[in-house]
């Protein structure tokens, strides 16, 4: 089922730029899009696409966005000349107009459209649009933002209307809050916007009192508006993932959309003179991971905004080539999200706590908190601040002033190359157990000679003369030497003793730091647990107890590991956070026997895992288990694993325990934060 990635780009979208000074709209050039394909073509990314067509938006599909008015309105600017235009473009805010910008802005949402087609159709598996002018900023009557027409706004009206789309997901991850989009959902249910946005308290573009945490939708599209807000600008790749794994993707796989938009801005980059962040264009390739295993991997990644010609191309690539596919790179030293992040991870979770069973418990609003907007709502029942709101908390510290000093030579690493091994997924299976399509059945170069049996004998099998099992260890360790040779991505070996596999696995590879996953009944060997050099996460039905050292951490599920709500909740913000964290050059799956975790769920652990150690993830079945080996090859050979669909809560004791685990985690895992220490 591995399909292609579709890339849509038309050189025409590049004919419009502005024809008079505006300081605000200078930076929207031409150039942004003419460097993010040069980028795709240089780097052989775009040779990898699908390459599908731009055509015209028809006047009725810009309707499902926009009114008759507004878009008469537009119809008129290829017959102005620059005075009209300069007056026309007074109407509206921070954007300008130009005699081809109709057209173009006609091709970026039929681009949109065409993405929207491919992708649902199943022609494509994902896929990214390069458009200009962008779309998010847009309303119903008016442009603002460099924005014309709202490509994604109208795309996901498009994909409910033509493609019966039940629910949609979008992710702006774009600097500024897309505002149009909000508005255009702000009381559907069927579309779940989410967007974090430099806001400082208000005090940056587009200055809107309803982009703030607060406002969560409203009428029957109460809990599907997700906003964070940043209030301090400097957000680095700790605070993206933070928000991913505490906010936006919880509530995404509650969710459990159809089709998922990204509205794919590049202005959250590094170098960027709008966002003024501090992440590196490589997390966008671990961003789109994360998303890539919702709505069976339908994912539409719309290009918004990205000024620094820079970072906007480099995080272009990224963001495609992990669309095709390929193993993201490793995440820079991750710490946790700084307190200012943390303070708007903590009220987003707070204020959607009543519409999303899987924040439900999450923290209440410390009652000594400083006199917060956030205590103010709770007080008021959580329901939006009255108007007079807009003037903020009393004691809020003044936010740092970004100087526009002239703009200091911000520099950063070029992303690393990521080079995927020639083959993908080795399985070492016994001779009896036929190998799924698509995989190749491992058998090292030659087997083990007698020393290196007597060696693997003497320290795993406690002198048995059991040849069979001598030749497996063998096994494993050449499959463990080409994954560390980047010669293979990833494998999977059915083995009779999962435990002994572990701890051979673990010990094998001391070079590396080894994240052992270890999903059902124990005990895990005890001997892996010593090690530090091998950090295990233990999620099973066991009784919550203390976590003897930092690196054995029991994940306890009242329910056991078939709580699919339970089990997600514990991948998502526990283990993802602590793997990230950690950064193994190997990830161990272990699936003990009679293991409960359901098929689906097992592929998207299975699949979320590989954004973590290269891609390099090692999945250890039982032998006499033949069931999962079909769905866990499918998974490591890249195919997205299915939607789980709409998740009921956790157990309230598990998510209990969680937040337990979470407190007392923390101090050694800061990633696992999501509320800022309490003011002392
Ligand atoms: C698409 C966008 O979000 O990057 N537009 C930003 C407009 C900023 C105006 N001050
Ligand atoms: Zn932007």
């Amino acid at each position: 089922m591995k399909m292609g990635t579709a890339l849509i780009y038309d050189e025409e979208m590049t004919k419009y730029k502005l024809l008079w000074v505006d300081p605000a709209c200078k930076i929207e050039v031409p150039e942004r899009l003419i460097v993010s394909y040069e980028a795709l073509v240089k780097s052989g990314l775009a040779d990898r696409c699908v390459s599908i067509p731009v055509r015209e938006a028809t006047e009725a599909e810009i309707l499902l966005a926009h009114s008759e008015e507004y878009l008469e309105a537009v119809k008129k600017t290829p017959f102005m000349h620059l005075e009209e235009l300069m007056t026309f473009t007074q109407k509206y805010g921070d954007v300008y107009f130009h005699p081809n910008i109709y057209h173009c802005a006609k091709l970026a949402v039929g681009a949109t459209l065409q993405l929207v087609d491919n992708v649902m159709t199943g022609k494509v598996r994902n896929g990214m649009a390069l458009v200009r002018p962008p779309g998010h900023h847009s309303q119903s009557s008016a442009a603002n933002g460099f924005c014309v027409f709202n490509n994604v706004a109208i795309a996901a009206q498009y994909a409910k209307k033509h493609h019966k789309a039940k629910r949609v997901l979008i992710v702006d991850w774009d600097v500024h809050h897309g505002q149009g989009v909000q508005y255009c959902f702000e009381d559907d249910p069927s579309v779940l916007y989410f967007s974090w946005h430099r806001y400082e308290h208000q005090s940056f573009w587009p200055n809107l009192k309803e982009s703030d945490f607060d406002n969560v939708g409203s009428g029957k599209g109460a809990g599907f508006n997700v906003n964070v807000p940043w209030n301090k600008v400097g957000m680095g790749n700790s605070d993206y993932l933070a928000v991913f794994f505490h906010v936006l993707l919880p509530v995404a796989y509650e969710f459990s959309p159809d089709l998922v938009f990204i509205c794919a801005g590049f202005d959250s980059a590094i170098g960027d003179p709008e966002g003024h962040m501090s992440a590196t264009p490589d997390i966008f390739a671990h961003l789109t991971h994360l998303l890539m295993n919702l709505a069976d991997g339908k994912v539409c990644a719309v290009l918004e905004g990205g000024y620094n010609l820079t970072s906007l191309a480099q995080s272009v690539c990224q963001t495609v080539q992990t669309l095709l596919g390929d193993p993201a790179p490793r995440p820079a030293q991750l710490g946790g999200a700084c307190e200012s992040a943390l303070e708007s991870i903590h009220s987003a979770r707070s204020i959607h706590k009543k519409y999303w069973s899987c924040l439900q418990h999450a923290a209440a609003p410390f009652p000594e908190e400083p006199s917060s907007k956030l205590r103010r709502l709770a007080q008021q029942g959580g329901s939006q601040g009255p108007e007079g709101d807009a003037g903020g908390d009393a004691q809020r510290e003044e936010p740092e002033k970004v100087e526009e000093k002239e703009e200091e030579e911000i520099v950063w690493p070029e992303p690393l190359r990521r080079v995927a091994p020639s083959l993908r997924s080795a399985l070492l299976l016994p001779d009896a157990a036929e190998c799924p399509d698509g995989c190749a059945r491992f058998s090292p170069a030659h087997g083990p000679g007698p020393l290196e049996r007597a060696r693997l004998r003497k320290s795993y099998l406690k002198e048995s003369e059991d040849e069979a099992s001598v030749t497996l260890l063998y096994n494993l360790t050449a499959l463990l030497g080409q994954m560390e040779k980047n010669e293979i991505r990833n494998g999977l070996a059915l083995v009779p003793d999962v435990s002994m596999a572990a701890t051979l696995l673990t010990s094998a590879s001391l070079s590396k730091r080894v994240l052992l996953v270890w999903v059902g009944e124990g005990p895990v060997p005890s001997q892996i647990i010593e090690e530090e050099k091998t950090l295990v996460v233990h999620i099973d039905s066991m009784e919550p107890h203390e976590a003897q050292s930092k690196y054995y951490i029991p994940i306890p599920l009242k329910k056991g590991c078939g709580d699919t709500a339970g089990v997600v909740q514990a991948v998502l913000g526990l283990l993802l956070p602590l793997g990230y964290q950690y950064e193994p050059g190997l990830v161990l799956l272990a699936r003990p026997p009679r293991c409960q975790v359901e098929g689906g769920l097992w592929q998207q652990l299975t699949c979320l895992l590989q954004g973590l150690a290269l891609g390099h993830t090692l999945v250890l079945l039982q032998e006499n288990e033949t069931a999962p080996v079909g769905i866990t090859a499918s998974a490591l050979l890249g195919n997205p694993a299915p939607s789980l669909g709409p998740l009921v809560a956790p157990g309230p004791e598990d998510v209990g325990s969680f937040e337990g685990l979470r407190l007392r985690l923390q101090t050694d895992w800061p990633l696992l934060q999501t509320t800022a220490p309490e003011k002392r």
